[in-house]
């Protein structure tokens, strides 16, 4: 099921949005014409390392800061909109709660303040593993507690879009888990998820699609599986190795790693790169997968863009 628009606004949608802090010689073009939509039902990852604009696209999308050029818009309308914006819920600087207040009381401040009764606070600590512990002290929580508290409270109105600035920062490997096992469910619901990260791997197994973004600007959007495929490579130890890599450059991407090849290929071109070699006499010593993780592809992108 999917909450976008019978029109087919998607719940999310960037155009060309772009922000410049200050004026003249100290102006800082912190996003720079980025477009990206957002559907009911993915969860989609912004991601870039840290100052690259994430947390400016995020406010730009929440209405918080306005943008210097294009638009942000929701369900296809402004962020003004106050009935769009009622669908949406949100976790920015890792939430802000009373630490001497349970977190069960915390929401329930947090509902009195948003204007509604706080009927769903049961089945949000509930949904984010908190029931348990929602009569303990924030003060007293982990960070990954807090952090789920913060999903929670994003998750009081019952959004269709969410949008999390850096969810998982500060979260250990099971912490990560149950951060993705609930996001996975949000979106499993129908519900639009917008999340930003610097921590790659982490999302490499949360989100359907993503974006890496990198100084102010996005180098590319894909699915997880495209962007991965990318990165799909295959290491050849063979001799003598510059004849082999002579074989191969210009039809495939080659790259010298200690004593092998590593070739920028799908396994599927495999035989044709066997084929190659044998008909240049170079002898293959093994032949193998090298795939990059999306964090290895990431790096690739950014120092290309660097240089
Ligand atoms: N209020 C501001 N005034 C001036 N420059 C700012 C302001 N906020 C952010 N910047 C600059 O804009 C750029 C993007 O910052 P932003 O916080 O959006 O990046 P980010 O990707 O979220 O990184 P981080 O994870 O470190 O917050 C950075 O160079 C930052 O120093």
């Amino acid at each position: 099921m999917s909450t976008d628009e019978p029109g087919g606004a998607p719940a999310l949608e960037l155009r060309a949005l772009g922000k410049t802090y200050g004026r003249g010689a100290g102006a800082k073009r912190a996003v720079d014409d980025v477009s990206l939509t957002v559907r009911g039902g993915e969860v989609y990852g912004f991601l870039g390392p840290n100052g690259a604009g994430k947390s400016t696209t995020i406010r730009m999308a929440l209405g918080l800061i306005r943008p210097s050029d294009g638009d942000a818009l929701l369900f296809g309308r402004p962020v003004s909109d106050r009935q769009a914006l009622r669908r949406v819920g949100s976790l920015v600087d890792g939430g802000t709660f009373y630490p001497f207040l349970s977190g069960r009381d915390n929401l329930r401040v947090l509902a009195r303040t948003q204007g509604h009764d706080g009927a769903r606070i049961e089945a949000v600590l509930e949904r984010v593993d908190l029931a348990r512990d929602a009569k303990r002290k924030v003060k007293g929580y982990s960070t990954g507690m807090k952090q789920r508290l913060g999903v929670a409270a994003a998750l009081l109105d019952d959004p269709d879009l969410v949008i999390l600035d850096e969810p998982a920062n500060g979260l250990d490997a099971a912490g990560i888990q149950d951060m993705r096992t609930l996001l996975r469910g949000l979106a499993a619901d129908g519900k639009a998820v917008f999340l930003s990260s610097h921590l790659l791997h982490e999302v490499e197994q949360i989100c359907d699609r993503v974006a890496i973004v990198h100084k102010g600007q996005l180098l590319r959007e894909a699915t997880v599986r495209e962007m991965l495929d990318q990165g799909e490579a295959l290491r050849i130890e063979a001799e003598p190795l510059d004849a082999a890599a002579a074989a191969l450059e210009g039809r495939w991407p080659v790259e010298r790693i200690a004593g092998a090849l590593k070739v920028r290929a799908r396994r599927a071109e495999a035989p044709a790169i066997v084929r190659t070699l044998v008909e240049a006499s170079a002898d293959i010593f093994h032949m193998g997968p090298d795939d990059q993780s999306l964090e290895e592809i990431f790096l690739t992108m950014t120092r290309d863009s660097d240089a």
